[in-house]
């Protein structure tokens, strides 16, 4: 063993004189020939095999390359002592590091240890290319033992490309995308449109009943953890939310606290923007992974009656609030009439085969009328979880007063804060509103704020007391008018209209009960 180190050791020395003699005698393109050779006798006498990732791909970027830098610069470098390029990649807030050229980084993986070389070599003038390339030639060299080989590959770069891809993740500001473009595909082929997204909201900020918020919570942890899960009981690794509940109730936030929590980005699918079942097919093919797909007002984006059924009207699009507050009122007039989605493409885009060719993801549908949805999207299995988002309650309210006024239960406000809890429910007041009028008020002072609050919430009460009566005195009034004429027909005939009100109330108590 001893004389075959001695051997390569005397084969280097040799190598390294004959690359001296040769760059001081012969023309550069002759000296790299042959040192290419040299390399190549080298090699294969080493005990080590060496894979090169180049930069670029052909004409494209080397998607491996990339995910080697954010790799190595995150996890293997700071450790080793490499030295680092810093960069700040585009739509991120964050810097990244990477590793600068000719330094070298020794991994280990599987118990192997593996040596990493980041090689930067000028590029040599001449050849045509379509593209302006960069300057030096970039390529990172993995070098590792013969024997390792089998057990490394494929495993230790499927390992390097997943943990680039959470690096990235985190690292990265989510995504909020928009199909704004209808069916048109930008430069690279993708029908959306990506913005950052800085939504604010987290489950801390939203207002609502913290059982309820923790069982959502909980419900997400364990999608997200659950891979091994959807693998052993062979089910696609998706979820459905049904968001619904008076405008101002927080559904958009909603949506927003569960991509801030999961770090995932938001697809907002504009249905009114897609002309097509076979469009909606496209866009979702093109989502990623680890992503929340957002159909929000869900019963005015286009008519999704079972159309088997039904003849369809003319689809009347809704200008609607997007995820960002904003109203695109010439997108929803210019799609009038164009839309020609089905209920059945919309259920086979959350449900059908096309919705696994992909994973990690969530649909989110939201609606103000859940009454009024046809009962195939409510059917169980379609959406998993239906989420009522209900007016302003008092476990509610104290957390918008601890966001907005920094309010901490302070004995001084114990008079004001035992009438707010005996009014809040009877007001049915929407946590916007009560927003609304602590942003108002917030620059006098908590105990000013929380009265003015009060005080508003008090006048909504009564008001509605008062109209709840008036509504009843005419509904006995009208019974005894009717006895007194003593129509016929009375008491035979059902009430027309009725029922679907009271199913839309029996389905907002059977929903709370899923929570
Ligand atoms: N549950 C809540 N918790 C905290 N803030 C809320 C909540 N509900 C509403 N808000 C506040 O009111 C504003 C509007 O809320 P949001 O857009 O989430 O309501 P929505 O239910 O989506 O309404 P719409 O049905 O009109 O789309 C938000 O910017 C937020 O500040
Ligand atoms: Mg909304």
């Amino acid at each position: 063993m001893r004389e075959y180190w001695t051997a390569l050791a005397s084969l280097m020395g040799a190598v390294a004189f004959m690359q001296g003699f040769l760059h001081a005698v012969f023309p550069p393109e002759l000296r790299a020939a042959v040192a290419r050779l040299l390399g190549r006798m080298t090699r294969s006498f080493s005990p080590y095999c060496y894979f090169d990732v180049t930069e670029t791909d052909g004409m494209s970027n080397n998607e491996i390359y990339d995910a080697v830098q954010l790799y190595l610069s995150s996890t293997a470098a700071p450790s080793s002592g490499a030295r680092l390029s810093l960069t700040r990649p585009h739509n991120a807030s964050s810097f990244t590091f990477g590793l600068a050229a000719s330094d070298r980084v020794v991994d280990a993986f599987l118990g192997a240890a593996v040596t990493w070389e980041h090689v930067v070599a000028p590029r040599q003038s001449g050849g045509f290319s379509w593209r302006p390339l960069p300057e030096e030639k970039r390529r990172f060299t993995l070098r590792i033992r013969r024997g390792d080989r089998e057990k490394l590959l494929p495993a230790y770069l499927d390992h390097i490309l997943a943990t680039a891809q959470e690096i990235r993740r985190r690292s990265q500001d989510r995504l909020l995308y928009t199909n704004a473009r209808g069916g048109a595909m930008d430069g690279r082929g993708l029908p959306w449109d990506p913005v950052p997204f800085k939504h604010p909201s987290t489950f801390d900020t939203l207002a609502m009943d913290p059982d309820r918020k923790e069982s959502i919570k909980a419900d997400l942890r364990d999608f997200a953890d659950g891979s091994a899960f959807y693998e052993r009981t062979g089910r696609a690794w998706k979820r459905g939310y049904l968001l619904y509940g008076p405008p101002g109730t927080g559904k958009s936030s909603m949506i927003a606290a569960m991509a801030n929590f999961l770090g995932y980005d938001v697809y907002d699918l504009e249905l009114t923007e897609v002309s097509s079942n076979a469009e909606l097919r496209k866009l979702l093919m093109k989502t990623t992974s680890k992503s929340i797909i957002v159909i929000e007002d869900i019963d005015c984006s286009v008519d999704l009656t079972n159309r088997a059924a039904l003849p369809a009207p003319a689809p009347k699009p809704r200008p609607r609030p997007s995820i960002d507050g904003s109203v695109d009122q010439d997108a929803a007039g210019a799609a009038a009439g164009r839309s020609s989605i089905t209920l059945s493409g919309l259920l086979n885009f959350t449900d059908g085969l096309w919705s696994c060719c992909g994973s990690e993801r969530i649909f989110v549908f939201t609606t103000n009328h859940i009454e009024k949805l046809d009962p195939a999207l409510l059917r169980s299995g379609r959406m998993d979880m239906h989420v009522f988002m209900s007016y302003c309650s008092f476990p509610a309210l104290k957390i918008l007063l601890k966001n907005y006024l920094c309010f901490q239960g302070d004995a001084d406000c114990a008079e004001v804060m035992s009438g707010l809890e005996e009014w809040i429910d009877a007001a049915e007041i929407t946590p916007a509103d009560v927003s609304e009028v602590l942003i108002k008020n917030r620059r006098n002072g908590e105990k000013q704020a929380m009265e003015e609050l009060l005080d508003v919430i008090k006048a909504r009460a009564e008001k509605r007391l008062i109209g709840t009566a008036a509504a009843r005195k005419d509904g006995e009034v009208e019974e005894e008018e009717k006895r007194a004429v003593g129509s016929p027909k009375e008491g035979k005939e059902p009430a027309a209209g009725n029922d679907s009100c009271e199913v839309g109330q029996d389905e907002e108590t059977d929903a709370k009960k899923q929570l």
